[in-house]
This record gives C-alpha cells, sequence and structure tokens, in this order.
C-alpha cells in the first residue's frame, strides 16, 4: 500500500520522523520514537494504548478515526484518498452514495442555469400566483410551515428534487436509520432518534437493538428522579435535593437550556417545577461559576456533570470547582450524595469520584450537539419537570422522526427545508439565515440550532475528503420577535439579504388581555409575525412611497427593496411535545443540507482543535506564575499580550 501519511509535531519537543500508512505511523522526539501499529485498520485505542504510555503525544488534525480527545497535540495528515474514513465507507456500502461528486450532476448544474430565472422574478409577484402559494404550504401533525416567500417557483421545488435523488438523500436517510456508520472519520453510527424510540422499536447497530438499552437510561433516569423530586433521595444533611446545577459545555449544555427556557413559561410544566430549580453551568470563565452558584445551598443542591467524553476542559474545571464547593462545604463524603454524571466514558467518571452507580450512560452513536433527547437532556429536565414532561417532549421528537424517515421528499418537512437552505446558501449565495421565533419561550432556539448547525455542516471538505467546489454551511443567528426588530432587522430590511425563520403558535403559554386594548398581547406579537415576512417580501417602491405622501428627500431612504426570502413555522402552541417537533424539525433539516452537500455533519474536527489549543498556553501561564519561566515559543504579538496578561497580576489564584 502507498505510504500517505505524513506529519509534524506541534510545539517544541519533537516531530514525527516519519509516518506511514502500511503497518505504523512513528512519533519521534528527543529521546524515544514510538511506532503507533494499525491506524490503517483503524486502530484509534491502539494509538491511544501507545502513544499515552510514553509521552502523551496529542494528535490531532485530519488523523481520521482518533477518537480520544486527548492526543491533540501534533499534526498527522493522511491522504484522503485512502483514509480509513473513505475505506469505512466503502466496507459499509456507502461509497456510491457518499463519493459523489453532487456539483458534477445534471441536476446540480440545471439549479446553477435556473438561478438566472429566478433572479429575473420579485416575491412581490410570485405571491400573486395562489396556485403556487397553496403547493408550498404544508401541514404535519398539527405544524404548519409554508415556504412561499422563498424565492423558487414550483419548478425550482422539482429542480431541488431532482439534486435530492442525484445526491441519494433517501439513502443516505436510510443509512442513518439503518446504523451505518455514516458519521465515517469518527467510525460511528449516528442514531440520536433512537433515543427517542418507542420502548417497543427496534433500532439496529453493529447488529444489535439499542432501544432496550436506551430504555433501560429512560427508566433508570425516571426512578432516581422521582426519588429526588419526593424528597426520598436526600443530600448528606438529610435534606431534600431541589437545585439542579448542570455542568456541561456545547451539545452538553445548549439543548437542554434550549429545552429548559421553552418549558419553563409552560404552565403545566411551570407548575410541575415548583419549589425546584435548574441552573446551567457551562464557561469556564470564573464569573460564571459565581452566577451558577450564587445564593445556591450545599445541602440542597444536586451537581450534573454532563460530559460525553468527560475529559472536556471546561467542564472538568467547573465540576471540580463544584466538587470544591460541595466537599469543603459538606465534606468529602457529601459528592456520592450531591454529584451524578452523564457520559458515555463511565471509567473517568468513576476516577472523578462520583458513583458508577449515579452515572447515566449514553453511547458513541449519540453527537453531542444531537444529545439533548439522551440522558444528556432528559436527566436534568426530568429532575426539573418529572419524566412524564420529558417523555412528552420525547413524544414530540419522535412524531417528526416518523414523517421524516417515512414521508416521501416532496412532501417531508424537514427535506424540503433542508433543501431550500442548499439553495439559499449555494446557489442564490446568501450565507446566513435568522432564526427568529415569536415567543420569549424559543429564546434560545437560535443559539441551540446555531451550533448544530455550525458544527455540523461548516466543513470544507466532502465526506471522502476531497475539498469542496462549493460553498456549504449556514451562519445562523437569531432573536425573539419583537426583541430582533428593534435591533438587526434594519440590516435585513435594507441592507444584505438574509433568509429568515419566522417561528409562531397560534396559542400562548401566557394569555393576556386587557379590556380597552384592541388586541390581546399575543396577537400583538403575532401582528408582528405575519406583517415582517410580508415587508421582506413586497418591499416598498417609491411609488408606494409618493402614494403614502412621503417627502420627495426622504424617498430612497424609505425605499424596500422586498424580494427578501422567508419561511414561516407555525405551531399550535408551544408544549413539551411541539417543542420536541421543532427541535426534531431542524435536526433534520441540518442533516438533510449535510447529505446535499456530501459533507459528513456528524464530525467536528475544527472544535476538536480549538479544545487543544490553550493548553500549550495554559502549560506556560503555570511554568510562568510558579518558576518565574520565561516565555517561548510563541510569535511576537502572543508574547506581548502573554507578558502584558502576566504583568497585570502577580498572585498565582488571582
Ligand atoms: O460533552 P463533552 O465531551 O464535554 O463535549 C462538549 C462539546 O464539545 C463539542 O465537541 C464541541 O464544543 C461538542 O460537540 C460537545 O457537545
Amino acid at each position: 500500500m502507498a505510504s500517505v501519511a505524513s506529519g509534524s509535531m506541534c510545539g517544541k519537543a519533537g516531530g514525527i520522523s516519519r509516518s506511514t500508512f502500511d503497518g505504523s505511523l512513528e512519533f519521534q522526539d528527543a529521546e524515544q520514537s514510538r511506532s503507533v501499529p494499525q491506524l490503517n485498520n483503524f486502530a484509534a485505542p491502539s494509538l491511544k494504548a501507545t502513544a499515552l504510555r510514553t509521552t502523551s503525544w496529542k494528535v490531532y488534525g485530519t488523523c481520521h478515526g482518533v477518537r480520544n480527545r486527548r492526543f491533540q497535540r501534533g499534526v498527522v495528515k493522511m491522504s484522503i484518498a485512502d483514509s480509513p474514513a473513505k475505506r469505512k465507507l466503502q466496507e459499509q456500502g456507502l461509497e456510491h452514495v457518499s463519493g459523489l461528486a453532487i456539483s458534477e450532476t445534471a441536476a446540480w448544474k440545471q439549479l446553477h442555469q435556473h438561478v438566472g430565472e429566478i433572479k429575473k422574478t420579485h416575491l412581490r409577484e410570485l405571491m400573486k400566483d395562489e396556485q403556487r402559494c397553496q403547493s408550498m404550504i404544508k401541514e404535519v401533525d398539527g405544524i404548519v410551515v409554508d415556504y412561499s416567500r422563498q424565492r423558487v417557483t414550483t419548478g425550482t421545488m422539482e429542480k431541488l428534487l431532482s439534486l435530492a435523488n442525484e445526491a441519494k438523500l433517501s439513502e443516505k436517510i436510510d443509512a442513518m436509520w439503518s446504523g451505518k456508520h455514516i458519521n465515517s472519520t469518527e467510525d460511528r453510527a449516528v442514531l440520536h432518534c433512537a433515543l427517542r424510540a418507542p420502548r417497543e422499536a427496534e433500532i439496529f447497530c453493529d447488529g444489535k437493538n439499542v432501544v432496550p438499552e436506551v430504555w433501560s437510561t429512560l427508566d433508570k433516569i425516571k426512578e432516581f428522579s422521582e426519588r429526588v423530586r419526593s424528597g426520598e433521595w436526600v443530600g448528606a444533611t438529610g435534606k431534600a435535593l431541589t437545585n439542579v446545577v448542570a455542568i456541561g459545555i456545547g451539545g452538553s449544555f445548549l439543548g437542554p437550556l434550549f429545552v429548559h427556557n421553552a418549558l419553563e413559561t409552560e404552565p403545566s410544566a411551570e407548575k410541575l417545577a415548583e419549589g425546584r430549580s435548574l441552573r446551567f453551568f457551562s464557561n469556564v470563565d470564573p464569573v460564571d461559576s459565581g452566577i451558577a452558584l450564587k445564593g445556591l445551598d450545599p445541602e440542597t443542591t444536586l451537581v450534573v456533570v454532563v460530559s460525553k467524553t468527560f475529559t472536556t476542559a471546561e467542564t472538568m474545571l467547573n465540576a471540580r470547582t463544584c466538587r470544591a464547593w460541595i466537599t469543603s462545604n459538606l465534606g468529602v463524603d457529601a459528592v456520592s450524595k450531591h454529584m451524578i454524571a452523564v457520559s458515555t466514558n463511565l471509567e473517568l467518571v468513576k476516577e472523578f469520584g462520583i458513583d458508577p452507580e449515579n452515572a447515566f450512560p449514553f453511547w458513541d452513536w449519540v453527537g453531542g450537539r444531537y444529545s439533548v433527547t439522551s440522558a444528556v437532556g432528559v436527566l436534568p429536565l426530568a429532575l426539573q419537570y418529572g419524566f412524564d414532561k420529558v417523555e412528552e417532549f420525547l413524544k414530540g421528537t419522535w412524531s417528526m422522526d416518523q414523517h421524516f424517515r417515512n414521508a416521501p421528499l416532496e412532501s417531508n418537512l424537514p427535506v424540503l427545508l433542508g433543501l431550500l437552505s442548499v439553495w439559499n446558501v449555494t446557489f442564490l449565495g446568501y450565507p446566513a439565515r435568522a432564526i427568529l421565533p415569536y415567543s420569549q419561550a424559543l429564546q434560545k432556539l437560535a443559539p441551540h440550532i446555531q451550533q448544530v448547525s455550525m458544527e455540523s455542516n461548516g466543513k470544507g471538505v466532502a465526506i471522502d475528503g476531497t475539498p469542496l467546489p462549493y460553498e456549504a454551511g449556514e451562519i445562523e443567528f437569531g432573536e425573539p420577535g419583537t426583541n430582533g426588530q428593534h435591533s438587526f432587522y434594519q440590516l435585513i430590511h435594507q441592507g444584505r439579504v438574509v433568509p429568515c425563520d419566522f417561528i409562531g403558535a397560534v396559542r400562548s403559554q401566557h394569555s393576556v388581555f386587557m379590556p380597552g386594548e384592541k388586541v390581546s398581547n399575543h396577537d400583538e406579537l403575532m401582528s408582528n409575525f405575519f406583517a415582517q415576512a410580508d415587508a421582506l417580501a413586497d418591499g416598498k417602491t417609491p411609488e408606494d412611497l409618493k402614494a403614502e405622501g412621503v417627502a420627495a428627500p426622504l424617498i430612497p431612504h424609505k425605499v424596500f427593496t422586498g424580494n427578501r426570502p422567508s419561511l414561516s413555522i407555525l405551531l399550535p402552541t408551544l408544549d413539551a411535545f411541539t417543542i420536541g417537533q421543532l427541535l426534531s424539525l431542524y435536526e433534520h433539516r441540518i442533516a438533510v443540507q449535510g447529505f446535499i452537500w456530501n459533507v459528513n455533519s456528524f464530525d467536528q474536527w475544527g472544535v476538536e482543535l480549538g479544545k487543544s489549543l490553550a493548553s500549550r498556553v495554559r502549560t506556560q501561564l503555570n511554568a510562568s506564575r510558579t518558576r518565574d519561566a520565561p516565555l517561548q515559543g510563541f510569535n511576537y504579538s502572543t508574547t506581548y499580550l502573554l507578558t502584558h496578561y502576566l504583568k497585570g497580576k502577580t498572585p498565582v489564584h488571582d
């Protein structure tokens, strides 16, 4: 086999002297060399074992298949042509599906040609065609999605569906549901849907039905959360644990936070949470620990450490901070009563000092950002709202999962929305999308979707490793209306074109109607939901403004070009079930985008890199503060900034 790997180590300690793909990778530094056999057989564990025993070399980069995040410091480059990731796809019969040069297909080229036709249209005119609009409004299990304000004709939709066929979208959806290792660079299946499957369902991963183990964890969560909520499980001093602090970051935080915020104001959930509190502690900023623990009594507090890997620096430092807070107040033995964990790495949970009995597992076929329906979200949410409420949320996700799995592509909501995103980003060249929920209860939707989308599809190479000849990924941001209207909507109306998702509910979680007011407060809010979409689509011409009597000098400033695309999602209400549907709609939409762009939406090597970058600085800060060691190995700018930082405060513990 050809020699395809090469690389060099970051840092001053050494370098990879030779790395071959057909048998071994050799790392060498001043003291010794070591070989890492079988990398070509996807033997990341053996890489781990060998390297850790010696000098803890850390590897990151395009070293496909390396799972352990402690390998972060070196760079290994492998030719993609012969990468384990590609081989993994071949082994699973997915090569013909994944190795597609989608931009070479006829459907792709037709869409490019079609852009010219669409550029000649205006939404003001397109919206007059009622048949067109009717065909672009779909309802699924109570959720209405109207995409008639997208810059598409029925012909565009047909072309996008042809693209879906050429991208083998159905086959990719099947591959996901059948447990194939479509996350080929990490050699993992992608089965977050199994987390919400009913007890009797069968979903297989590596020949094993995973639903029973999902339910065994759900049953354990139900039992444990009921004991805590009923006061049967008490803390070290015999008091009931009414406050929960969930430590975690990224996917181990944003999804649960979104759902918690959405339920917090829903009347039935609010009632179930009476007398209880749930806080999240994510950032490693000491200010955050101050906020997370402020006013809490350790005697009544339960800390849940949520980390898929149990190695994430921020989470582990925050966990140690909470452990110190508990032990200094209640003694060392209190940890077993006041700290529990959610992780795939139960060994490290034990090492940390948390009783394995109080650990709730999930599996490597659940990606961090897709883990809200695993114990990551279910445990803290069940502690706050009770398991039955969380089960309603799971049922909502499953309802949309089933639609995604079974509906034909042309009426499949996640598929249609995913295709429209691809159209906007790649063909029309609109790189961003605004998520605009008309409810404060959905205030954390945009931050969550931002992670799910941008971590999933922010990629520069196709799944087989070849560079993408087109733009993929979408920049996501958003704010609940009407706050956003008094902020960035200016840019959306008159500046850049940013396709918008307007999300509203027919019924509010809280009705307010005051006698003497024209409409209820919710109707007032929703007036904006309806009006904004039309304003963006229609715009305002100089003629409109003249007719309105606007003074001539102001006319150019008040012209709205319109023709700005949006789509509207109208939910019946915001409860646990519909929140689940909404979450699953977005999760699958993002997967569809990735399937069309032909990227691996389920790895995150860029973020893994980020995880390792601070370690060198951390080592330097420690050395400088404790031994006054001079700064070494940084560029001029970083040396200057570090010098300034170190000089600014001398105490080690500051
Ligand atoms: O759950 P962990 O292992 O602590 O990782 C936290 C998060 O880090 C990420 O890899 C990136 O920040 C996420 O995908 C993940 O959810």
